[in-house]
Order: C-alpha cells, then sequence, then structure tokens
C-alpha cells in the first residue's frame, strides 16, 4: 500500500462525518468574515442620530448577535465530526495492525523488536489520530480563511489588502524552511522513541538479572545515551518552533500597524470609513489566527507523515501465500488424524554458517508416541520448530497425510499440531482463564479435568483463591513447575491431533513427571505425540525414541532396543538412574 492509498482508504472510512464536517467548517468560517460586514455597517451609522438609523444599527446588533450565535453552532458541530474521525480511525488502524501482527510468520517478530511495535502503536498511532483529527480540522480551517478573508478585505479596499499581505507572504519564507528542517527531525524523533522503548524493554525483561549481576551502573549508562538523542532532536524541534511562532505573531502585529497606518490615511483621504477600517481589522485577526495555526498543523502533518511511514512497515510486510488461503472447516476435518512423515529434513538458519539438522526422517502413524533424546545444542527444539512450521522449512521434507506441510496456511496447521514449549508464556490472568486461552464455551468440569491430569489441581487447593488465582505478569506467581503444568493443562483442554513437548517437564521431579505422563498418555491414546526430553524416564513408554547427536539421527528403537544398541543411550540412562537414586 503506498502512503497516498493509506492516507486515502482511511479518509473514507468516516467520508460522511468529514463531508459534514468541511460543510460546518465553511460555515464557520463565511459567517466569521460575515459578521465583521454587519459590525462595520453598524459602526458607520453612529455618527446618524436619526430614528431609522437606530432602527437599522439595531437591526445589524440582533444580526451579529443571531448569527454568533449559529456560528457557536457550527463551531461545535465541525469539532465534533472532524476530531471524532481521528480516534476512530486510530481504533481501526489498531484493529489492522493487530490482525496483521498475527497473521505475520515468526520470521517477521524476531527482525522486528516488540519495543519498536509497541513504540509504534503508542507514538505513531497518537501522530496518526491527530493528523486524521485535529489536522483535518486546522487544514480546512487554514485554507477556508485564508481564501475567504482576503476576499472580504479585497471587497473593502484592495490596495490595503495588497499591503497587508506582504508580512504574510514574509512569514510564509520563513515558515517554508522551518517546515522542511522540522520533517527531518520528527522523523528521526519517532526512531529515538522507537529505540528507546525497544531498549526499556530489553531491559525491564531482564530486570532480575541486571539486578542479581549489578549491572544497574552499565544499564543506567545505555539508556541514558538513548534518552540524550531523543533530547537533543526533542531540543532542535522546541528552537524551531520557539523562533517560528514568535516571527509569525510579529508578521501579525506588522499586519495590523499596516492596516491603522495606511488605513488612517485612506481615512483622511476619505477612501474609507471608520465602519471599514474597524471590519478590515477584524479580518486581520482572521488572517492571523490560522497563520498561528500553521505552526501546529505542519508538526500535526509531519508527524502524521512520519508516523504513517512506521506504520506501513507492518502493513506491507507479506504474510506468505499459502497463509492467507484458509481452509474451510469440512477440509480441515478431513485432514485430521494423519501421518506425519519427515524425510531428509535438512535445516539452516538463515543467519547460521551450517545445517543445524541434517538427513532426518522417521514417520508418526496416528496414536504413536515417540521420543527425542538429545545432548545440549543436539538441534531437539529446531525439529520442533520445523514440525510446526514455526521456522520456514524447504517443500518437499515434511507431509501430513501426504500433503506438504508447507503448502498448508500455518493457523490450519497449528489447529492440527499443538505444540507445548519449554518456556510457557503466561497472560497476566486468573488459573482458570490461562487454562481456557478463550475456549469460554467448555465446561468448568472439562477446565478441572485437565488440571487433574496435569498434575497441577493439588497445587491449585492450597491456593486461597484456587482456580481463580492470579498469576501476575508471566505468570510470576508460579514456581517453573506450576507453569509447565498450567501450559501442559491448557494444551490438553482442546482436541489436537498432534501434541508436541518440548522439554516440557524439566522442571518438575520425577515423580511428578511419572504422574502427568501415565495420566497423559491414558487420555490421549488415539493422539499422535511427540516427546522432547533430556530424561529418558519421560520417554521410556514411547513407541520409538529417535536419539539425536549433532542434528542427526545417530539412534533409534524402543527403550529396551537402545539400551542394547546405543553406547550414549545407555551411559545416560544409567546416569540419570543412579540422579533419581540420590533424589529418591
Ligand atoms: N535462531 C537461531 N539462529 C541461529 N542458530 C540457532 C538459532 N537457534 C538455535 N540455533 C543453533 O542451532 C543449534 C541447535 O539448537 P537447538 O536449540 O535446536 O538445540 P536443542 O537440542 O534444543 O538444545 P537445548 O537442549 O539446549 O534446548 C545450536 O547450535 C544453536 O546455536
Amino acid at each position: 500500500m503506498t502512503k497516498s492509498r493509506f492516507i486515502l482508504h482511511y479518509l473514507l472510512l468516516n467520508k460522511y462525518a468529514y463531508l459534514f464536517a468541511i460543510f460546518c467548517i465553511l460555515i464557520v468560517n463565511w459567517l466569521q468574515v460575515e459578521i465583521p460586514r454587519y459590525i462595520q455597517q453598524a459602526i458607520d451609522l453612529f455618527g446618524d442620530q436619526s430614528e431609522a438609523s437606530r432602527q437599522e444599527l439595531f437591526g445589524y446588533v440582533e444580526w451579529v448577535v443571531g448569527l454568533s450565535v449559529v456560528m457557536v453552532v457550527f463551531r461545535i458541530l465541525s469539532r465534533m465530526y472532524a476530531l471524532n474521525p481521528g480516534r476512530i480511525t486510530e481504533a481501526a488502524l489498531k484493529n489492522d495492525l493487530f490482525y496483521k501482527l498475527n497473521r505475520l510468520p515468526n520470521s517477521f517478530h524476531k527482525g522486528f523488536g516488540s519495543g519498536k511495535l509497541i513504540s509504534i502503536i503508542n507514538n505513531d498511532l497518537n501522530g496518526i489520530r491527530l493528523f486524521y483529527g485535529i489536522g483535518f480540522l486546522q487544514l480546512f480551517n487554514v485554507i477556508f480563511a485564508l481564501s475567504l478573508t482576503p476576499i472580504w478585505m479585497w471587497r473593502i479596499s484592495p490596495a490595503l489588502t495588497l499591503y497587508s499581505i506582504i508580512p504574510i507572504l514574509l512569514a510564509f519564507v520563513v515558515f517554508r524552511i522551518g517546515f522542511r528542517k522540522m520533517r527531518a527531525l520528527h522523523g528521526e524523533r519517532l526512531t529515538r522513541l522507537q529505540d528507546l522503548s525497544e531498549q526499556l524493554m530489553n531491559y525491564l525483561s531482564g530486570i532480575d538479572l541486571i539486578k542479581n549481576q549489578q549491572m544497574d551502573t552499565w544499564v543506567l549508562n545505555e539508556i541514558e545515551q538513548v534518552n540524550q538523542r531523543l533530547l537533543t532532536c526533542t531540543m532542535q524541534i522546541t528552537r524551531i518552533q520557539t523562533f517560528i511562532m514568535p516571527v509569525l505573531d510579529y508578521a501579525n502585529n506588522l499586519m495590523k500597524v499596516l492596516i491603522l497606518g495606511l488605513g488612517g490615511y485612506f481615512l483622511l483621504q476619505q477612501n474609507l470609513t471608520l465602519g471599514e477600517i474597524t471590519a478590515f481589522l477584524s479580518y486581520s485577526v482572521l488572517l492571523a489566527l490560522p497563520l498561528m495555526h500553521l505552526g501546529r498543523i505542519a508538526t500535526v502533518y509531519q508527524m502524521g507523515m512520519v508516523s504513517i511511514d512506521s506504520v506501513l512497515t507492518i502493513l506491507n510486510s507479506t504474510i506468505p501465500e499459502q497463509d492467507m488461503a484458509l481452509q474451510t472447516p469440512a477440509d480441515l476435518t478431513a485432514l485430521g488424524q494423519g501421518t506425519l512423515t519427515v524425510s531428509h529434513l535438512a535445516y539452516q538458519y538463515p543467519d547460521g554458517d551450517s545445517a543445524v539438522l541434517h538427513d532426518i526422517s522417521f514417520e508418526l502413524t496416528p496414536g504413536k508416541k515417540v521420543g527425542i533424546l538429545g545432548s545440549i545444542g543436539a538441534g531437539k527444539s529446531t525439529l520442533v520448530n520445523c514440525l510446526n512450521h514455526h521456522l520456514d522449512v524447504a517443500p518437499g521434507m515434511i507431509h501430513w497425510n501426504g500433503r506438504d506441510i508447507t503448502t498448508l496456511a500455518r493457523q490450519d496447521w497449528r489447529a492440527l499440531v499443538r505444540t507445548i514449549t519449554q518456556e510457557p508464556y503466561l497472560f497476566s490472568n486468573t488459573i482458570e482463564q490461562n487454562v481456557r486461552f478463550g475456549s469460554t464455551d467448555l465446561a468448568k468440569s472439562e477446565v478441572d479435568q485437565v488440571l487433574q491430569l496435569s498434575q497441577f489441581a493439588e497445587d491449585i487447593a492450597r491456593f486461597q483463591d484456587g482456580d481463580q488465582t492470579l498469576v501476575g505478569e508471566k505468570g510470576i506467581m508460579l514456581s517453573g513447575g506450576q507453569k509447565q503444568r498450567l501450559s501442559i493443562a491448557r494444551a490438553l483442554l482442546s482436541p489436537s491431533d498432534l501434541i508436541i513437548m518440548d522439554n516440557v517437564l524439566s522442571a518438575v521431579d520425577y515423580d511428578t513427571e511419572r504422574k502427568i505422563l501415565g495420566g497423559l498418555l491414558d487420555r490421549i491414546s488415539h493422539q499422535s505425540v511427540l516427546i522432547v526430553s533430556h530424561r529418558i524416564s519421560a520417554l521410556e513408554e514411547m513407541d520409538e525414541i529417535l536419539v539425536l547427536e549433532a542434528g542427526a539421527i545417530v539412534a533409534r528403537g524402543d527403550h529396551h532396543s537402545l539400551l542394547r544398541s546405543s553406547a550414549y543411550y545407555k551411559a545416560t540412562w544409567d546416569l540419570q538412574q543412579n540422579e533419581t537414586e540420590a533424589v529418591t
């Protein structure tokens, strides 16, 4: 989407409100130039004592009062109808951005820091709201005021109008120079705000580490540097603004001096009346006001343009074609209960030097349970992220019921495959809501059942508020093992055809692990399961265990055959047996 299409698209969203606002702004500006005309005629009647003149004078006063009331009404309407669209656009844009962010693949989120995204959603969207609200209102105010007022002035005295316009032209020249400089600075300022937000997000996520390692001074220094760059940029903008505003003010006063000086001369020459000079002075104020607003409009316009650029970097990011084509519910049901076939899977990270996975092949028929064992850095998580299509795998390597998963939309694929990761993410909500995760239609008894299965129910019974306990930000109130069990409960609540568990039981003891796995495998006997673990005790019951070393499968078989065929497996088993004995 180009910038002009973006502007038009969101303008059209409120087209009727804007059209009515333009009509109201036009009426307000027309009344603004009309009212001085009645004042002028009233003043010119001051010297005349006749009854007819008195009647005429009262008539003009009534007109002025009446028109002023009408003007106030239209001014209120113009503000309502011009400012509200700014809010509506902001809300619509937020929805569009959230929709897009939700559909964009992981590769986008890896390259685009969350701090930067938050800054765009807060600061840039604020800039866009002002652009579509106050910016629109002031723009039309200025257009109408600068076009109508000189015409009404010209009708009184063309010569005085031409002289009065000289200071305005001078002010415009100064304004244009400052305007160009400010545009670049506004862009820089929003980038600096994004940098600061990114930096803060980074440090706040690692606040425990910063405190533990006493890194406070270093962090404060880093933040101060980014903050200083933001301040320097903001000060430059303020400096230009504080220079331009007095210049515009000076132009306005110069115009008044010219009107009074030259107007007085024309009065003496009897070319102008006192009423006409008074009207002319009123018009000079009407010209000065939009002139004063030019600075504000320029800021709103420049911030709006820069903000639109930032937002477009997200809106123009492409969602992979296959992710756009969603299956119908019927097609998705037909895809269920399939066989996962992995053939000669290889994977290299885009920024990596060499392949992390080599020639991985295995099959997961419906209901089969497969375990993956491997040392640290063997490529287990990479394999999981290839299988659930978080990573962009090459076509032809992973099939589900004969269908290449790279031809399926990720959203559809994840309806079939549920992954429980080793770092569960919890929302700042109650335990029950964290299990439900939006599945509000499911009965409470189902939630209780999955909590029982994941061996979390006993812990919950000890909490004062039970499953209504608030878990705090990222589940800060829960221990590592409790978080893991909650995320297992969450994965079990809604149906899926394949469950992948990536080291999810690392933070629970052996006994709890055995209980969880026993209950879990009973409940999901019809579902395919892939469990990744460092612990053989978690894999013992699997139909097949793949031993991964440096990204390749070096041994495979069930627990008993591997004890005989794989020295690594046997050594790991013996070591872990000793650990278990030491613990019990
Ligand atoms: N995003 C990435 N970019 C580049 N290389 C990566 C990335 N993530 C992981 N790697 C590399 O891939 C290799 C395998 O990592 P992976 O996380 O898959 O191992 P793992 O077996 O899951 O390890 P662990 O048991 O410690 O979780 C490692 O050498 C790691 O450095």
